[in-house]
């Protein structure tokens, strides 16, 4: 098991201990803060209620928490150390004059800093080579994205361990080979804030206001486009070259203020606050961070079913994610064939509860759905053979709900064949939790051409390894439940 060192436990290092522990690395905090351990636990039991279900694939088990009491401690056996003390060049330097002299030689170091370059970080120490701006987003437990920020005297080994270190917990490692003060994102995220405080101070717009302009307007067009892409589209069919000239030459009117800041003083801050609280005060930060996660994760899963943006990414970890996960993509990976195959093996995610508290009742068809994909995967029913025009739809379905799910608990679904023959595929899966039997998914599948758009025989490589699972499963007692239907009321 790899062991993060996570050196500050605020809101950062407990978004960064979260996102290390439930990718199932051990996790050893230091923070002199006495409430740390409580504060951690917070961010911890929310990052377990969004996290896990983001993806379609379960993360592997969770990693072992512990605290300590010295640097020295905690970055014994380290393979990685995130530095997320608060922003204070000779507080955070101070922490590396104690980290050269205790990390491990190949332990590479990332600091969160938000605005401090790495040669500020790694002026002085032996160890500047393995130091590097690993600046993550706030929640780190769900946001893909960390600028590694680096400088000549990080060899490549260090970038390239550092990038396939936060691959591994499916974030995305942005490397910025030009250090800047406050990186890429944050010098965006500042013009934005700098423009609304001059708009709240002058009175044009209320903290409210302009949180609405954002989240109804161009705040969504960003998380799935960015600015570049999504300004091309906005130059219709001629593209960026006519946007640019189009609104290229307004940027020189006087629109902004981004070179001014306004004077923080206690009336900027009593009117920002103020209306703060007017706008969100009935809610608990807790509660804010539940409601930003479930609209986070719910976006992210959007995403993820157009194989876009950070849902592409999260697609990309999935998969890396399936052989740990014991799902198999070739009948040759399915262990024993003979016995029904593991088609699903997920948390069921936020976004899948209804009313009534539980998962509803159109995702157990979800579920079952994604494995019968899996299943159709594995007989080389893959993306290959459907682009060249053969694929499956199913003619019938009959699913029995025999027991309630609920959101974060782990599911999964083992499918057997009971018959591959021609152009039929019929399915049964069964969906547990642990031991217990949740629901059955009883599916009829006829094989087509997408040409025609009618039945047809599949190709005999798909045939065979159906008839091969078919055969090999058929010796197993006839499950209880198959071929069952409602009825007509007598
Ligand atoms: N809050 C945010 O939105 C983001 C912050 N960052 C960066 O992350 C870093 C930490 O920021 P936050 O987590 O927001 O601050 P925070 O104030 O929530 O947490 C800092 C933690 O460090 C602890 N600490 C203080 N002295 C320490 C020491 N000598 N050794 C170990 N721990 C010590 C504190 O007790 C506290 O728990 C900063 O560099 C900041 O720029 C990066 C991305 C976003
Ligand atoms: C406000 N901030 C500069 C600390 C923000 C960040 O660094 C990134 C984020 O999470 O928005």
């Amino acid at each position: 098991m790899k062991t993060a060192a996570i050196i500050g436990g605020g809101v950062i290092g407990g978004g960064w201990a979260a996102r290390f522990l439930l990718n199932g690395w051990a996790v050893r905090v230091f923070d002199p803060d006495p409430d740390a351990e409580r504060k951690l636990a917070d961010v911890l039991a929310n990052a377990r209620r969004a996290l896990p279900g983001l993806g379609n694939v379960a993360l592997p088990a969770e990693g072992e928490l512990s605290f300590h009491s010295t640097i020295a401690e905690t970055v014994a056996g380290a393979d990685w150390v995130q530095e997320s003390v608060p922003e204070r060049l000779d507080l955070k330097q101070k922490v590396y004059a104690e980290l050269q002299q205790h990390t491990p030689a190949a332990a590479v170091i990332g600091s969160s800093t938000s605005g401090y370059k790495p040669s500020q970080l790694q002026d002085g120490f032996d160890n500047a080579a393995r130091i590097v701006v690993a600046h993550p987003f706030n929640p780190v437990y769900l946001m893909p994205l960390v600028e590694v920020v680096t400088t000549p005297v990080n060899p490549p080994e260090v970038i390239e361990t550092a990038k396939a270190i936060i691959t591994s917990v499916g974030m995305y490692p942005l490397h910025l080979k030009k250090e800047i003060d406050a990186h890429v994102a944050d010098r965006f995220l500042e013009a934005v804030w700098r423009e609304a405080l001059w708009l709240v101070k002058d009175g044009i717009a209320t903290t409210e206001e302009i949180d609405n302009a954002i989240r109804y307007g161009f705040g969504i067009r960003w998380a799935q486009m960015g600015l570049f892409e999504t300004y091309r589209v906005a130059g219709g069919e001629a593209g960026m070259k006519h946007f640019l000239a189009q609104f290229g030459p307004c940027l020189t009117w006087p629109w902004t203020k981004l070179m001014d800041v306004p004077e923080f003083n206690d009336e900027l801050v009593d009117l920002i606050a103020g209306q703060s609280d007017a706008q969100s005060g009935r809610h608990s930060i807790r509660e804010l961070e539940r409601i930003r996660d479930d609209n986070l994760v719910g976006m992210m899963r959007a995403l993820s079913a157009n194989d876009w943006g950070a849902g592409a990414l999260q697609n990309a970890h999935d998969v890396a994610r399936m052989s740990e996960a014991g799902l198999a993509r070739t009948l040759d990976e399915v262990a024993d064939p003979s016995q029904p195959v593991l088609t699903l093996n997920r948390v069921v995610p936020l976004d899948w509860t209804d009313y009534n508290g539980h998962m509803t009742e159109s995702r157990y068809l979800d579920a079952f759905a994604q494995s019968t994909d899996r299943l159709m995967e594995i007989i080389g029913c893959d993306a290959a053979y459907i682009a060249a025009g053969g694929s499956y739809f199913t003619a019938e379905t009959h699913i029995r709900h025999l027991d309630e799910v609920h959101a974060g608990q782990p599911i999964q679904v083992r499918t057997r064949v009971i018959l591959g023959q021609g152009k039929k595929m019929h399915l049964w899966h069964e969906m547990y939790e642990g031991e217990r039997l949740l629901a059955t998914g009883e599916h009829m599948l006829l094989h087509v051409d997408l040409k025609t758009r009618r039945s047809a025989p599949p190709a005999a490589h798909i045939e065979a390894k159906l008839t091969q699972l078919a055969e090999g499963q058929a010796g197993l007692p006839t499950p209880e439940g198959l071929g069952r239907a409602i009825g007509a009321p007598r």
